[in-house]
């Protein structure tokens, strides 16, 4: 398998380390037009430049990313990993998505990123889904550049505060970089429109701490993650970096979940 990578991010980093550890070496990188790479890894900046051969894209760059490099990997065979699952909120966006991935014979790959229990949903949803709630908190510097900062000064914040209330939806398009779990959470289960959605700034919290809540025909569950942060970025976890890795090499396997 020859995998290209987008951008070089906290994950992106995170990610292309352990593929190289396990014998993956990521050949070529896209980064934006005018970023240099500053290693021998061929640096492009679009699909289309990208070197012969490759035959994975990982998207861990964000929803501008997977709409633009994303969608042209896939209408061009190219089968795409991505964590910026969020972005397909946008209706438009995943009709392009299902067309581009249609049109060039490819599939668009969901790390499980930052959360867990998707599995279990995604089989509860068989029987019947009564309701689902996503609950996401993290400490203050977390929100930062997010619309929390409309709603809470995150600077002198004393205790835990809701600054989001809704839709999946609604969450995952206002929150790009924060609330790609609550999508994630969202197509496992009841959907964008019909899963519950809590964000929560709070300086009591030491890590990212996300809730998921169902009920149904299988019975109930909660489950509670308390994930560290990557080194480079407060805003994500550690865990959905290796979620992009766990994805890639569980996918190579004769026997695999
Ligand atoms: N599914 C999940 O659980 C999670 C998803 N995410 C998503 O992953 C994204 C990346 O997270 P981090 O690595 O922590 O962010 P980061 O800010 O450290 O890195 C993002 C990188 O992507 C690059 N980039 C952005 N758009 C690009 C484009 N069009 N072309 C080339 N490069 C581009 C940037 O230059 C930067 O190097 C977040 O914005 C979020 O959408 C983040 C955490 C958890
Ligand atoms: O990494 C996390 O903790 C979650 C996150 O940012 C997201 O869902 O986009």
């Amino acid at each position: 398998m020859s995998i290209a990578l987008i951008g070089s991010g906290a994950i992106a980093s995170y990610v292309r380390a352990h593929l190289a550890s396990a014998g993956l070496p990521v050949a070529a990188i896209i980064v934006r037009p005018g970023k240099e790479s500053n290693d021998e890894t061929p640096a492009v900046s679009s699909v289309a430049d990208l070197p012969k051969g490759i035959d994975m894209l990982i998207d861990c760059a964000g929803h501008e990313a997977l709409r633009t490099h994303g969608i042209e990997a896939l209408r061009t065979g190219i089968d795409v990993v991505t964590v910026s699952i969020g972005a397909l909120a946008d209706a438009a966006l995943e009709t392009e998505v299902v067309n581009a991935a249609q049109y060039g014979g490819a599939v668009l790959h969901l790390a499980s990123g930052a959360i867990g229990a998707l599995d279990a949903l995604r089989a509860a949803r068989i029987g019947e889904l009564h309701e689902v709630t996503y609950v996401g908190r993290k400490p203050p510097m977390g929100w930062v550049g997010s619309p929390a900062e409309d709603k809470v000064d995150l600077a002198s914040l004393q205790k835990a505060t809701i600054h989001f209330s809704g839709s999946a939806r609604k969450a995952s398009l206002a929150y790009p970089k924060n609330a790609n779990v609550a999508a994630a959470v969202a197509l496992s289960s009841l959907g964008f429109d019909n899963t519950t959605v809590e964000l929560i700034a709070d300086p009591d919290a030491s890590a990212n701490i996300h809730e998921v809540r169902a009920a149904g025909s299988f019975g109930s569950l909660t489950f509670t993650i308390s994930g560290k942060s990557l080194p480079d970025n407060p805003k994500s976890s550690a865990l959905a970096a290796m979620s992009v890795v766990a994805k890639i090499l569980e996918d190579r396997k004769p026997i695999r979940f």
